[in-house]
């Protein structure tokens, strides 16, 4: 320390002002390394959970397997090394058993839920929740009450001939070209059907055998996503995003959702006589235009993309697994003479098929990952131990569908397990949730149940299916969503009646 000695004996220190704040600093910033360390790892209200040093310390190695698409491989292995429960971020705890969906996701009489992690999924362009967003458990309740009616198994019977019109036109393409990359005639398929459904109005992938600017974009925000997400968790990051944000991305976000409220704007305006989303929304009158955008916006993504991504990865392990197809194809076409017996009634009651499906959406579910929770305030149990408000915990998908504690032979393609097949006696079936459970789960899950055993089925009962692609192709990144590789799939016309 600089100092001279005053007339008075004294020692004065003549160090200038700013060198003794830079001191405090460094001694701050060292006494923060030092005993940050020691907190996150001995005294954390979490550190008697396993995980690796690193994860405890820092969320980085988590935002590098997200943004790299590693996430999936990455949380996977966490679980292999440590087991069931992972604290695999300094704040976050990951599951794989059964129980953890109902601690997780129940909300016991009295309780408050776990909130929802609303930087985990990207903000609405115009500020507004929807219903995946809704951060009060109140509103979210009545917002869903409006639009629950139309997802209910009466008003899906009055949709069928929409269903139906786009399953038929979807093999009616597949027999004009033949060879199709299948993620791609899947998604054509269900944005139409999705747009007819929430606009009243198709986009005509379809027909014009191609993605609209409009489809592409939802696609490049999905793949952006982790990116989004972890600029999202910091203050300061998003600050500073909102404030460099290039405009040519700002104009992009904008313009998308203005697609979304002009096409509401138009089906509000003529009306319609089918009971869709909008005439209950409109006669509930409870639902602000900001909530009637953001949500129709909802239904395109969450209703699209998550169907074909699912009957996509099905038609892979179906045709790599050709004894499975076969049953399969001998059902359906054994229970059908034509294309218009196959209703969504006598669909439903087809046992392999929905063993098929069911099989499809534990080895490539629609979200492989894992949509994170909070523990509200006063703290919550999860698998019998108190955990602390603000901490994030999830189930992840597919570490648990893939955990050998849950399943036997994890890693094949057997539809038999869901049909008491006695070999797969010890599964535990409850801790495959792909639509999650409780007042938040999944609300398109009978439309997409509908769907996906329409569309299945319809390209099994018209077409002989072959591919040349080998098991790398379900070695997939994942950004949130699979980034799903083309399927090229040939489809040989057997000439079904209509
Ligand atoms: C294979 C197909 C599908 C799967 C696996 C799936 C899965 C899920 C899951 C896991 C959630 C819960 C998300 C969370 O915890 O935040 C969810 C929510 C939701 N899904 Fe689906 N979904 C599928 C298809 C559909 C379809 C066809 C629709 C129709 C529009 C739809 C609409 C919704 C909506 C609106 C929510 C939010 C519900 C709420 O928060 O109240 N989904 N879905």
């Amino acid at each position: 320390m600089a100092s001279t000695q005053t007339s008075f004996g004294a020692i004065q220190d003549t160090t200038p002002p700013g060198a003794i704040t830079s001191k405090v600093i460094l001694g701050l910033l060292a006494l923060y390394l030092v005993s940050y360390p020691i907190y996150a790892l001995y005294l954390h209200p979490l550190s008697r959970y396993p995980g690796g040093t690193l994860e405890k310390l820092s969320r980085i190695p988590y935002w590098i397997a997200c943004i790299k698409g590693n996430q999936v491989k990455w949380m996977t292995a966490q679980h292999r090394k440590y087991g069931p429960t992972v604290r695999f971020a300094p704040n976050d705890i990951s599951y794989t058993e059964a129980q953890a969906w109902r601690d997780i996701n129940l909300v016991p009489k009295g309780k408050k839920e776990n909130g929802k992690e609303i930087r985990f999924h990207a903000p609405s362009a115009n500020g507004t929740p929807n219903l995946i967003t809704e951060p009060s458990a109140v509103r979210h309740a009545t917002v869903r009450r409006v639009f629950a009616p139309a997802f209910s198994e009466k008003a899906l019977k009055q949709q069928e001939p929409l269903f139906q019109y786009y399953a038929d036109l979807m093999v009616a393409r597949g027999r004009r070209k033949g060879t199709v990359n299948m993620a791609e005639l899947l998604n054509f398929t269900t944005f139409d059907v999705m747009a007819e459904f929430a606009f009243g109005e198709s986009l005509g992938l379809l027909e014009k055998d191609a993605y609209s600017d409009w489809v592409a974009t939802v696609f490049n925000t999905l793949i952006v996503l982790p990116a989004i997400q972890m600029i999202e968790f910091y203050p300061l990051s998003r600050k500073l995003f909102s404030l460099l944000e290039p405009k040519s991305v700002a104009k992009m976000r904008l313009d998308h959702f203005n697609h979304t409220v002009t096409r509401v704007d138009k089906r509000l305006k003529e009306g319609s006589p089918k009971p869709d989303l909008w005439n209950l929304v409109e006669e509930s009158g409870v639902l602000t235009t900001g909530e009637i955008y953001t949500n129709a916006e909802l239904f395109m993504t969450a209703g699209t993309e998550t169907t074909a991504s699912l009957l996509t990865g099905t038609t892979y392990y179906l045709l790599k697994n050709p004894d499975k197809l076969k049953i399969l194809t001998d059902e359906i076409r054994g229970r059908f003479k034509s294309n218009k017996d196959m209703t969504f009634e006598a669909l439903g009651q087809l046992d392999y098929l929905n063993a098929c499906l069911r099989e499809g959406l534990r080895v490539y579910p629609s979200i492989p990952s894992a949509i994170p929770r909070e523990i509200p305030e006063g703290g919550n149990v999860i698998m019998g131990k108190w955990l602390p408000a603000g901490t994030r915990v999830s189930v992840h998908q597919t570490a648990t569908y893939r955990s050998p504690a849950n399943f036997k032979n994890p890693d094949d393609y057997v539809p038999e397990r869901w049909l008491g097949d006695p070999t797969y006696k010890d599964d535990i079936r409850e801790a495959h949730q792909p639509f999650s459970i409780g007042t938040r789960n999944c609300l398109g899950m009978n439309m997409a149940w509908h769907e996906m055993r329409l569309l299945l089925s319809k390209l099994i009962f018209n077409f002989d299916m072959k591919t040349e692609v080998d098991e790398s192709w379900s070695d997939q990144n994942v950004f949130v969503i699979w980034d799903r590789k083309p399927l090229p799939v040939t489809l040989e016309d057997i000439g079904a009646p209509a």
